[in-house]
């Protein structure tokens, strides 16, 4: 991990000898109120396209959100892409979806989660195929309530608890970035090529300490911090710049 310190921004995207792979929110797409509202802009899709051309399919989304839930803000752009979504746990690629069962004990998480914040404005519960999140961006002094509803829960059926930017979220076990990252460099087109990783979030550090350790290129997406990246981008802004040079 690097301390706290100013990090250069990354040098040029090259496409030969290289992968590359993104965060969604807030990486690719700014943070916004609410789960559901994030606006993926005509823009966005022509670059991802463009990115998977450049990158001849060695490009992958890495996410939190489910890869249904990607496919359903991308559209038709999701097909060229692969998917690690669900913080690791499920993995499309070449249109074969490898993903875990969803344990029992996510449905009762997820009522007692709609039970808890039913009528509470501002409180939103996100329910995803490998996990459950309650939201509390408009609402923040919900956030400690959440997370000790959601501790009554972790264990259970190897579920975790994963905090994140304004919300808790109970998720299946057992992966994370670095998991899902690892196990797509096992994969071509991706195998034999070096990582490049770009993600804002903490859920971001296991696959930046991956790509660390590979040899690849790691990069912040926001305020400096400790982190495992050697490079630092500032916003959702730069990073589309950052990338657009190279498509
Ligand atoms: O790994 P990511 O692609 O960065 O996904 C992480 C979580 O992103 C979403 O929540 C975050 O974005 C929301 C929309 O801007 C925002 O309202 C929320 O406060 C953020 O935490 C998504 O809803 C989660 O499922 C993902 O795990």
């Amino acid at each position: 991990m690097s301390p706290v310190a100013s990090l250069p921004p990354p040098p040029p995207l090259r496409a030969s000898g290289h992968c590359l792979l993104l965060d969604f929110d807030g990486t690719l797409v700014d943070l916004v109120d609410r789960p559901d509202a994030i606006v993926v802009d005509t823009g966005l899709i022509d670059l991802l396209h463009q990115l998977a051309g450049t990158f001849a399919g060695r490009f992958a989304l890495v996410s939190g959100r489910s890869v249904a839930q990607i496919e359903g803000f991308l559209g038709d752009a999701a097909a060229e892409i692969a998917v690690v979504g669900s913080h690791g746990a499920e993995l499309r690629l070449g249109g074969r979806n490898i993903a875990p069962d969803r344990p029992p004990a996510l449905v009762e998480a997820e009522r007692a989660f709609s039970a808890a914040f039913a009528g509470e404005e501002g409180v939103v519960v996100e329910v995803k195929s490998l996990g459950v999140a309650v939201h509390y961006r408009m609402a923040p002094e919900h956030g400690v309530a959440a997370r000790r509803l959601a501790e009554q829960y972790a264990d259970r059926d190897g579920l975790v608890l994963q905090t994140g930017k304004m919300m808790v979220e109970l998720r299946v076990g057992g992966h994370d970035k670095g998991t899902g990252i690892d196990a797509l460099l096992r994969h071509e087109p991706f195998a034999g090529h070096m990582p490049v990783f770009a993600g804002d979030d903490v859920t971001d550090e296991s696959g930046l300490a991956l790509v660390a350790e590979r040899g690849g290129v790691g990069v912040l997406v926001g305020a400096p911090r400790e982190t495992a990246a050697q490079f630092r981008l500032d916003d959702v802004a730069a990073v589309r710049a950052w990338l657009e040079k190279a498509a």
